[in-house]
């Protein structure tokens, strides 16, 4: 039997986990009359890399999607039961969404650079929230790129359009446009999934670091990544949740069988 170890899997005990970000109960989400996410609950810990695995279509995108509202985008999409970030409910229809997307960021699959320069693609979404000088808005720039770990690679061409980078450093500025705004979660979806596996590597580099600052979710395909970043892990299934846990526990010791034949790769 293959078991995928994790690197942090030498901890001698299983530390106390820290106290829920976002704390999801009884979540059900619909497309229409397809029931996508089934009565999920979750607490996300704060500071740390949570990973949502699971084969394709078991609803890990739907529930990252719901954590930032994403669902508002699909006329056709409803969420029900609770989400709270930092105690505020997040599927209250009251609250500003905007806000709440500025709180939690996203980064998609496939690089998403807007059609403009390397330094508006960091500063545009800064400026829509806040007014800064030239000089701290030229600052905050150089911040966000140097935490996405990009900064050495295009400091020399900030006008040139994003579209011209690699698509590596292309999702690295998109990482950057993200936390430029200083959210306090990230959420990745697939991040690396177009990538090759030297810029997977230094993403994977990058999740590392960024948990010093953020709460970031991943969603990914890949178990040996889930394994490699997370701290915690979620396997779900036909839209059910089935393990959550550390990942060195559910790597190493799933209470599940349905996880254990997952991650020994007996089906997925
Ligand atoms: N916009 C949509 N309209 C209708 N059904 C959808 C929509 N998006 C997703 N679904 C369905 O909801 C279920 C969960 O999809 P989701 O994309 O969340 O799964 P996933 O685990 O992220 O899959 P993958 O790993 O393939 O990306 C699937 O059965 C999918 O077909």
């Amino acid at each position: 039997m293959t078991m995928i170890h994790p690197d942090h899997l030498n901890e001698p005990a299983e530390k106390e986990m820290p106290p829920a970000k976002i704390d999801i109960q009884n979540l059900n989400v619909y497309y229409g009359n397809f029931h996508a996410l089934k009565n999920v609950s979750m607490k996300i810990p704060e500071g740390c890399v949570t990973a949502f695995i699971g084969p394709s279509g078991c609803g890990k995108s739907t529930l990252l999607r719901s954590l930032n509202r994403m669902q508002d985008l699909y006329p056709e999409q409803r969420a029900e039961g609770s989400i709270r970030l930092s105690g505020m409910e997040v599927l209250d229809p009251s609250i500003d969404v905007t806000a709440l997307r500025s709180r939690v960021g996203m980064v998609f699959q496939r690089p998403t650079p807007f059609p403009m320069s390397i330094f508006d693609n960091i500063a545009y979404g800064v400026r829509l929230r806040e007014k800064l000088s030239k000089a701290e808005l030229t600052e905050r720039v150089e911040w966000a790129l140097k935490k996405a770990a990009l900064w050495d690679d295009v400091k020399a061409k900030l006008n040139e359009p994003g579209t011209s980078l690699s698509g590596g450093q292309q999702q690295r500025l998109c990482i950057a446009r993200g936390i430029a705004v200083k959210p306090e979660v990230l959420l990745l979806d697939e991040p690396c999934s177009a990538l090759d596996p030297i810029s997977t590597a230094r993403i994977e580099d990058l999740i590392n670091e960024l948990k010093k600052d953020y709460t970031v979710v991943i969603v990914t395909h890949s178990m040996q990544q889930a394994a490699r970043v997370s701290d915690y892990t979620a396997f779900m299934y036909l839209g059910e949740l089935i393990e959550f846990g550390s990942t060195q526990k559910i790597f190493m010791r799933p209470e599940k069988k349905a996880t254990e034949d997952y991650i020994t790769g007996r089906f997925g």
